[in-house]
C-alpha cells in the first residue's frame, strides 16, 4: 500500500504550550457555564494547547443527546476569547464545516463514525476546498487501515496540508478492558506508510473509563505519537455524555505531570553506541530466524509433495495441535508470552498450508513420450 500525502509539519500550525501536546475539553458542550468553567480551569493548568468540545454528536440511537448544536459555537468563541486557547470541534457534514469556519474554529476533526463513510468524508472534503484550516482525522470505527488512509487522502486532495491523524481505538466483538481496542499495529502501519504525518492519540475513547487513561497515554507517547486528545469535564459525574471516561481538569493536570517524555532519537554517543551493539546482536539472530524459517518451509514443501503422491490431506489437525501445545509451553518456559508464540505459529502454519496447496494443485509435468 502506498500513501503520498502533501502535508506540513505540525509545528507550522500548532505550538504546544507544554510537553506533551494536549488537546482537552468536554466530550460535549452542554451549557455555556459548563464549557466556560471547564475551559477556564483547563487553561489555568498551563498544560493544554487546544480546547475541544463536541457540539454535533453522532449517537447510536435516536432520542439520545445529539449535541447542543450551532449555539455551542458561540460558547466556544467565548471560551477562546476568555482563555486564548485555539478551539477544535468535530464536523460531520459540509454544513458543519461552513458553520465552524464562520465561527472561527481553529482546527476541525473528522470523527470515527464519519471516517467509515467515504461519501461523508468527500462531502467534508468538498466543503474544505480553498480553505486553509488544519484537519485531524480519527481512525474509522472498524479496523480498516485503507478507510483511514482514504479519508486522509480525500481531505488532502481538497488542498488541506495541515493534516493529522487521531488514533482512538477500534470496535471489536471480543470482550476487553477497553471500550475500543487500541490495535496499535494499525497506527504503527500508518506511521510507517507516512512518517511525516502527525498522529495524536485519544486515550479517552480507547479506554472508556478514567482508570486506564494514564497507562494508554504513556503508551501512546512511547509509540511516538505527537500528542493526546483527552476528554475533560468540570464535573464528570454529571456529564451528559461519556461520564465514565472524562477527567476533571485537575486530574488531567496530574496525569500530565506523571507522563514521562522520552526522546525519539538518542543523542548521547554512549547510548547510540550501546544501542548499535545490541542491534547488531538482533540483526544476527533475525538472520538466523529467517534462515531457519526458510529451511522449515523447504521441509514443508517435501511433506507437501509426499502427501500429494500418497493422497493425504494438507491439514493434519492432530499434528498441528501437538505442535501448538508443545511449542507454546516450551516458549512459556523460555519466558515468551504464550499468546505471542501461538500467533507466530499460526502465521507459520498458514504459510505451510499455502505452500502445500500450491504444490497439491500444481499441474503435473507432462510425461515425456
Ligand atoms: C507440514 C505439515 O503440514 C501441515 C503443516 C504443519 C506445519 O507447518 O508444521 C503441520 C501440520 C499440517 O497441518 C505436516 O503435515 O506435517
Amino acid at each position: 500500500m502506498k500513501l503520498n500525502l502533501n502535508i506540513e509539519p505540525l509545528s507550522n500550525w500548532l505550538k504546544p504550550q507544554h510537553q506533551p501536546l494536549v488537546i482537552a475539553g468536554p466530550c460535549s458542550a452542554e451549557t455555556e457555564e459548563q464549557l466556560l468553567a471547564t475551559a477556564d480551569l483547563l487553561a489555568k493548568t498551563g498544560k493544554i494547547s487546544v480546547l475541544r468540545a463536541g457540539i454535533w454528536k453522532p449517537r447510536t440511537r435516536p432520542g439520545e443527546f445529539e449535541g447542543i448544536g450551532s449555539i455551542g459555537l458561540k460558547w466556544l468563541q467565548r471560551a477562546k476569547e476568555q482563555t486564548g486557547l485555539p478551539i477544535t470541534v468535530e464536523v460531520a457534514t459540509g454544513k458543519h464545516v461552513e458553520e465552524a469556519l464562520a465561527a472561527g474554529v481553529d482546527i476541525l476533526w473528522v470523527g470515527a463514525r464519519s471516517t467509515v463513510n467515504p461519501f461523508t468524508v468527500q462531502e467534508i472534503a468538498d466543503a474544505l476546498k480553498g480553505v486553509d484550516v488544519p484537519v485531524m482525522v480519527k481512525n474509522p470505527v472498524n479496523p480498516d487501515l485503507s478507510l483511514w488512509i482514504g479519508a486522509l487522502e480525500r481531505i488532502n486532495n481538497a488542498g488541506i496540508t495541515k493534516l493529522a491523524a487521531i488514533s482512538r481505538g477500534f470496535s471489536s466483538y471480543e470482550k476487553s478492558a477497553f471500550r475500543n481496542e487500541p490495535m496499535w499495529e494499525l497506527t504503527i502501519q500508518l506511521k510507517t506508510l507516512c512518517p511525516q504525518l502527525p498522529v495524536i492519540c485519544d486515550p479517552s475513547h480507547i479506554c472508556g473509563n478514567r482508570e486506564l487513561i494514564p497507562y494508554i497515554s504513556q503508551k501512546a507517547l512511547d509509540l511516538e505519537m505527537q500528542g493526546l486528545m483527552v476528554e475533560s469535564h468540570i464535573d464528570p459525574s454529571v456529564a451528559w455524555t461519556d461520564a465514565k471516561q472524562q477527567l476533571t481538569p485537575s486530574s488531567l493536570s496530574e496525569l500530565i505531570d506523571h507522563l514521562t517524555i522520552r526522546q525519539p532519537d538518542p543523542v548521547n554517543p554512549k547510548v547510540i553506541d550501546k544501542l548499535a551493539e545490541l542491534r547488531k546482536q538482533i540483526d544476527k539472530i533475525d538472520d538466523l530466524v529467517i534462515q531457519k524459517l526458510a529451511e522449515r518451509m523447504s521441509i514443508v514443501d517435501k511433506i507437501g509433495e509426499y502427501k500429494r503422491d500418497n493422497g493425504i490431506t494438507i491439514l493434519q489437525l492432530n499434528r498441528w495441535d501437538e505442535i501448538i501445545q508443545k511449542r507454546a509451553s516450551f516458549g512459556k518456559a523460555l519466558k515468551l508470552d504464550e499468546d505471542f508464540t501461538t500467533k507466530m505459529l499460526e502465521l507459520i502454519h498458514a504459510e505451510s498450508i499455502r505452500r502445500q496447496t500450491e504444490i497439491m494443485n500444481a499441474k503435473a509435468p507432462v510425461a515425456e513420450k
